[in-house]
């Protein structure tokens, strides 16, 4: 790694203390990979799942790690406030739940798990701007940022199929509130641990890069949430379907140079290449079918705000025309409408009938 900071001597450190919010598809192995670096000990919050958890653990099925059979981290809790131990602060707190600003606000989710100048916050998560309100609540702790390209879903109880190999990128999203170098120093931290832990015994595949241009790799990954996230949603197609429907022609890859544009405008362009080679990189017989897509389709709320709302508001800033994702916008929060209408009505019926 050219980082330019590791961490050699870590075998003779202390186990970093990491607390895992989040323990989906992306979460749970981004656990189990933090574990198997033999240098940390992950706490990981769930609630709806706590108690399964608990007693079975997870059945993970890893393209990256093999077949693991009732895996857990070393601690399991049930809420943020149990995961604290007092003395005990975390190095780390990893997020990778979904992001829906609407919703909730992540900052108040975790803070009870936040040392101040000491927890260095890691958000695996899609979308624009979420370190806003980090370093608002937390203008004194490293933000470390990191996008994903995992194909991975909790399936049942207690399993986890991850069929797409793990590919996180990290970087610092600096801020004014520490001195740069000592977010530069957690950064890399974060990342030779991540990355011992996709090497060695019972490891097939997986990696952890580290960036030095955070928002240029954001935009980056945006070029798939935005339009592939968007267009399979409102199409109910799966990644290959919408390729060989002729749609990447005609809305895939005109919606990625909108987001090309935009991203242009605000000064943090990937490069041009990138969307001949998301546009390509799966086979037509892909079945993936993107996070957004999945949650409508298991009746949880999309993150499109984070996807595609906040992009777009940055292109009215900067004038850049958007027909393509303008239009899926509007179609896709006009779905959400209906979705919650329909919800509100189904209350309405228990209760008239209760
Ligand atoms: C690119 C991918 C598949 C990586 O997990 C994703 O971000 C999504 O489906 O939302």
């Amino acid at each position: 790694m050219d980082h330019g900071n590791t961490l050699n001597s870590i075998p003779n450190q202390r186990k970093r203390n990491i607390c895992l919010v989040g323990s989906g598809g992306v979460g749970t192995i981004a656990s189990l990979v933090l574990e198997k670096s033999g240098r940390a000990e992950v706490t990981s919050v769930l609630r709806s799942k706590f108690a399964v958890i608990k007693e079975r653990g997870w059945d993970i099925e890893s393209v990256d790690h093999g077949w693991l059979r009732g895996w857990r981290p070393t601690r399991v809790v049930s809420s943020i406030v149990d995961a604290v131990v007092p003395n005990e602060p975390f190095d780390f707190i990893v997020i990778t739940t979904k992001q829906l600003p609407e919703a909730y606000s992540v900052a108040e989710l975790v803070k009870p798990a936040v040392s101040p100048g000491h927890t260095s916050i890691v958000l695996i998560q899609n979308g624009l701007d979420i370190e806003v309100p980090i370093i608002a609540a937390f203008p004194n702790n490293t933000v470390i940022s990191g996008i994903s390209m995992i194909g991975s879903r909790v399936n049942g109880e207690n399993c986890i199929i991850h069929d797409g190999p793990d590919e996180l990128v990290i970087g610092t999203h600096f801020h004014d509130g520490m001195d740069r170098a000592l977010q530069h120093q957690k950064t890399c931290e974060f990342v030779d641990l991540y990355a011992a832990g996709t090497v060695g015994p019972g490891t097939i595949s997986g990696k952890c890069t580290f960036t030095e241009d955070m928002l240029v790799a954001r935009w980056q990954k945006l070029l798939w949430n935005s339009t592939f996230n968007t267009l399979c949603t409102l199409l109910k197609m799966d990644v290959g379907e919408l390729q060989s429907s002729g749609g990447r022609e005609t809305l895939l890859i005109p919606a990625m140079w909108e987001v090309y544009a935009i991203a242009k405008a605000v000064g943090h362009a990937p490069a041009k290449e990138m969307i001949h080679h998301y546009a390509y990189r799966s086979s037509n017989d892909c079945r993936y079918r993107p996070s957004m897509l999945l949650d409508l389709e298991n009746n949880r709320p999309m993150e499109l705000e984070v996807l595609l709302g906040t992009p777009l508001r940055k292109a009215k800033e900067n004038s850049v025309s958007t027909p393509i994702l303008s239009t899926v916008y509007e179609l896709l929060k006009a779905e959400k409408w209906r979705i919650d209408h329909e919800k509100a009505a189904n209350i309405l019926d228990t209760q008239n009938f209760s």
